[in-house]
């Protein structure tokens, strides 16, 4: 498969490029060139497919002959080697648990299934590589954990100073060996700008062989992608079938998109957003204006310039009316947050993270107006927000065994302002 740059000024690549690459030279993002469409057949059979079954069909389609069967199949099966279930929280409305994974957030399938691409194609290799991550909390922790000890890989974390809950910060500086956490004075959009001013200053990006981990890297999105089919095989049918996806950054609601123009019958996306509205705002107003971030309740979603916003363009057509066509978005408070994790806490005694909260909203909102059956992103667990969460409910939250290891451990950060001459220092000392 090829990919082109979302901005058009540089050449198409292979799979294997793109991925190395991260960041088009160009500051455009990677897409791929064709969006291959799975035959009816593949719909007809997926509701009695095993996940790793329909993760090897849909990630063929991205990497096509780039990476042999079985290998690609191992790639999947190391992936995934945890559940996703869905749980019915109401009638007709589900929770995707995206959470059950070492680092207790969505992100664990992305950087897993990159980390293990990467290797695949580098094990030939002897060369370093540094991946260079910007973090609001859950990637960082994700990628730590996923690239630990990988022989002649550095990975370096930015996080914004802090804006990221307790535990996701232990869980990204305490590891030691070969990650790296460096404690930016600046938002996580700073954290982003500084990865992509890296990128795009060639002579740094050559010297380092830097890699992205961050959604900007396609290796992330394909395997998200894998969400959206498996909550149509579990659910799919005769209903129609809305999902709601906690979006900051929008990584994640485009890979769903990008398995809606796979053919995966999903009838409405919803872009839920909590103060950092960039996207519900432009299909309000046709404006894409990102602005600075503000802190909120749901930390990992404070984007003020969401990056795969250039993506969804380019698989919609720039025009804002088919932004609308395919795409509702709403916004909500801090207030509105904390409310709904309480309400359905008493209710139903699901417990809500922030970030779910917020798909949770926005999916009872369309479905308001909407019969069929609805599916919210539940991302990260709600133990990775215990300053939050505890007082809303009043409660103690168990904390899961794999996220209490990292509590007692030290922290490690390098504090640095948002200048890209202090990462530089940073590198060269790796
Ligand atoms: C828990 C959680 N929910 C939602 C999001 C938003 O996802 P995306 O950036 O793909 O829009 C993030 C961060 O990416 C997150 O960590
Ligand atoms: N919410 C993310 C921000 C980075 O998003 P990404 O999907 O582009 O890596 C985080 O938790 O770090």
């Amino acid at each position: 498969m090829k990919y082109y740059s979302t901005n058009k000024q540089v050449p198409e690549v292979s799979f294997e490029k793109a991925i190395f690459q991260g960041l088009p030279d160009d500051n455009g993002l990677y897409m791929p060139k064709t969006i291959t469409q799975l035959p009816r057949a593949f719909f007809e059979n997926i509701h009695d497919m095993e996940l790793h079954d329909i993760a090897y069909e849909v990630a063929k389609c991205y990497i096509e002959d780039e990476i042999p069967e079985e290998e690609l199949r191992k790639i999947v099966a190391g992936t995934l080697s945890f559940d996703l279930p869905l749980v019915e929280v109401e009638d007709n409305v589900y929770a995707l648990e995206l959470y059950h994974g070492p680092t207790c957030a969505f992100k664990d399938v992305g950087a897993r299934f990159l980390a293990r691409c990467l290797s695949y194609f580098s094990r030939q290799s002897d060369k370093k590589a540094t991946i260079l991550v910007a973090t609001s909390g859950d990637t960082g922790s994700a990628v730590a954990s996923g690239f630990l000890g990988m022989k002649n890989i550095n990975v370096v974390i930015l996080y914004p100073k802090g804006k990221i809950s307790k535990i996701q910060e232990q869980q990204l500086t305490t590891l030691g060996e070969n990650i790296t956490a460096c404690e930016v004075e600046g938002t996580f959009d700073d954290c982003q700008k500084m990865v992509k001013d890296a990128f795009l200053n060639l002579e740094l990006k050559e010297k380092y062989n830097l890699t992205s981990a961050n959604s900007i890297n396609m290796a992330r999105l394909v395997p998200q992608s894998f969400y959206y089919f498996w909550t149509y095989a579990m659910l799919g049918g005769d209903k129609d079938l809305y999902i709601s996806v906690p979006s900051g950054n929008y990584g994640n609601l485009t890979a769903g998109l990008l398995a809606k123009k796979m053919g995966l019958p999903i009838k409405q996306y919803i872009a839920s957003a909590n103060a950092n509205d960039i996207v519900p705002a432009y299909l309000r107003s046709g404006n894409f204006e990102p602005r600075r971030s503000v802190e909120t309740i749901s930390n990992a979603m404070d984007v003020g310039n969401p990056s795969n916003f250039y993506r969804m363009n380019d698989l919609f057509g720039a025009e804002v009316d088919n932004f609308r066509n395919e795409l509702k978005g709403y916004t909500y408070s801090d207030e509105q947050t904390a409310d709904t994790i309480k309400q359905v806490y008493g209710d139903t005694g699901y417990l809500l993270d922030p970030h779910g909260a917020v798909g949770y909203l926005g999916l009872k909102e369309y479905m308001k107006d909407h019969d069929g059956i609805g599916v919210f992103l539940e991302t990260a667990h709600p133990a990775k927000f215990l300053d939050v969460v505890e007082p809303i409910i009043d409660e103690k939250v168990e904390i899961p065994q794999r996220l209490q290891d990292y509590i007692e451990r030290e922290k490690v950060a390098i504090e640095i302002n948002a200048d890209l001459g202090q990462l530089e220092s940073i590198l060269e000392k790796l």
